[in-house]
């Protein structure tokens, strides 16, 4: 396959951040966010994979930089499964942040650390559909549970997505609060989980343990501003990173391109880059 050139990030900070991966790759760690980054959005969550790209481009990778993480709103277990991560020779000290930092999974052992059930969503769970009922949810609205510690509601399936997430936005926030959760605004998407962590404080307690000397973030939805801000933070205190927006379509968030140091055409973009970094560092 030829070669491509990594493309040229619009800021100096990204221009910086990349600079500083390419002199020092030992040093660099390598952050992904899963849906609509590693995978191509897909009308049933459940059947959301990596592109086919993505394992090999992390292998070429893997030996080259300090770390490679994913980070994301699903269940680590989830993610594992759904971007064929486990088991994989070369990919031995990937590490899976699931649950927006709840969760981990670390593939030298190959375990899932997980907390158990959380309890208010245990009761949010079964007040749900009842709920929906009653607020106007249109007919497509799904439920998907998240393995005790989230659950999120989709409406990409009905016949007016927008129009039936903004239907459920202030009801379910009120339904997040009385039980002490928030809501996760995402694509189509309404998720309640319990506050206290995201994928920016995911992301820097990451990076403390790797003891990296640059960071490229990758991600396509509002989740994802919170490791943008995170890395930003990290760049005032020294460290350079590069912000990378996954964009296929019109969904995605104007904060967060406009936030971005690079804009790549959605996962298909983000395993080109992948691709040029390993061609540059090899
Ligand atoms: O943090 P991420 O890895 O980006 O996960 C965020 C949410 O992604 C999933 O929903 C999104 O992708 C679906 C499959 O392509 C799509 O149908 C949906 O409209 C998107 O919002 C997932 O289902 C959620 O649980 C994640 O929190």
């Amino acid at each position: 396959m030829a070669s491509a050139d990594i493309p040229t990030p619009r800021t100096p900070e990204g221009k910086e951040g990349l600079a500083a991966l390419l002199a020092r790759p030992e040093r660099a760690v390598i952050a992904l966010d899963f849906d609509g980054t590693l995978a191509p959005i897909v009308p049933d969550p459940e059947q959301a994979r990596a592109h086919p790209g993505v394992v090999p481009a992390l292998v070429r990778l893997a030996p080259r930089v300090a770390a490679i993480a994913v980070v994301t709103g699903r269940p680590a277990g989830v993610a594992v499964r759904y971007g064929g991560f486990a088991g994989v020779p070369g990919l031995d000290h990937l590490v899976v942040l699931g649950h927006y930092g709840a969760e981990r999974w670390d593939a030298h052992t190959g375990d899932v650390r997980a907390p158990g059930a959380h309890p208010a969503v245990t009761a949010v769970r079964a007040e749900l559909p009842g709920f929906l009922d009653r607020n106007g949810a249109w007919r497509g609205t799904w439920i998907e549970d998240k393995g005790g510690r989230a659950v999120a509601v989709h409406t990409r399936r009905t016949e007016d997505p927008d129009a039936a997430f903004e239907a459920l936005r202030a009801p379910l926030a009120e339904l997040a609060a009385s039980h002490g959760l928030m809501v996760e605004p995402g694509r189509y998407v309404l998720e309640l989980r319990p506050p206290g962590m995201d994928k920016g404080v995911a992301l820097a307690a990451y990076l403390g343990e790797t003891d990296a000397a640059s960071v490229l973030y990758a991600g396509d939805d509002l989740g994802d501003l919170a490791a943008f801000a995170a890395v930003t933070s990290l760049r005032g205190h020294g460290l350079p990173g590069l912000l990378v927006a996954s964009v296929a379509t019109s969904e995605s968030p104007q904060e967060l391109i406009d936030r971005s140091d690079l804009t790549v055409p959605g996962p298909e973009g983000l395993v080109a880059l992948l691709d040029a970094l390993a061609d540059a560092l090899e």
